[in-house]
């Protein structure tokens, strides 16, 4: 594989920055970049990870005060080009907070932090972050958040369903999108969405936690495989 990089912004409050560089580094030809929120430089980097945390401490609601960072202006416009961003977790909550993604992520059903394994299934395996799996394909990939409630106008929701925009669905491990794995109450059982073009995804559960056995999953590896092989051209 060609060498690619990759960006990974760090936050004040940010805490899966060293885990995603980690993942991103285990992977043969690629190079993660640190990127300080207050810069305005990608650095020439090839795509762009905006990573889970608790980014300006969750005031007001996650992500809106992150969204103000002056590198997301550069994000922005990295994404405005066609250029592939992935926000995850925290990194989701900025995307959407900044416009780049539909719809809002609001507080869990049950007002609860809730940190534990789900399984998710590949609803579109036809986008640049997830041509490596097979559609339908059950992932086991772990959550933590407090605000991971995808909500959207139905005229949203139905227009994110008939674009292919859904990326990922929390289901049970037969792949069925009951209520029981609808954990934190999501619209439609709502885990992960692309934008319209396709060239940036946000997703609640934690692939770069489920990158290698010993975390108890490498469910997640296909992801960021899938990115790669885009980037390098393969
Ligand atoms: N792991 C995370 O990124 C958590 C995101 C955010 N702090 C929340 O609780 O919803």
């Amino acid at each position: 594989m060609a060498d690619v990089t990759v960006g990974i912004v760090v936050f004040p409050g940010s805490n899966c920055d060293h885990d995603t560089e980690y993942a991103v580094a285990s992977f043969p030809g690629v190079k993660p970049v640190m990127l300080w929120h207050n810069d305005h430089d990608l650095k020439g980097c090839d795509a762009v990870i905006l990573p889970g945390g608790f980014s300006y401490g969750d005031y007001l609601r996650c992500g809106s005060i992150a969204r103000f960072s002056p590198l997301m202006r550069e994000v922005i416009d990295f994404a405005g080009k066609g250029r592939p961003v992935l926000g995850i977790c925290n990194g989701f909550q900025v995307l959407v907070e900044s416009g780049l993604l539909e719809g809002a992520l609001i507080r869990n059903a049950g007002r609860k932090f809730v940190s534990r394994q789900t399984t998710i299934s590949v609803v579109n395996n036809a986008t640049i972050f997830t041509d490596r799996y097979e559609k339908g394909e059950v992932l086991r990939v772990p959550v933590a958040h407090g605000e991971g409630n995808y909500y959207a106008s139905p005229e949203t929701i139905e227009s994110l369903e008939a674009n292919g925009q859904v990326a990922f669905r929390y289901t049970d491990a037969e792949g069925n999108a009951t209520a029981e794995a609808n954990f934190n109450g999501s619209m439609n059982n709502i885990a992960g969405i692309v934008n319209r073009q396709g060239n940036v995804l946000g997703l609640m559960p934690h692939p770069e936690r489920a990158s290698e056995k010993l975390l108890g999953s490498e469910d997640g590896r296909k992801l960021f495989e899938s990115l790669f092989a885009h980037l390098a051209g393969a």
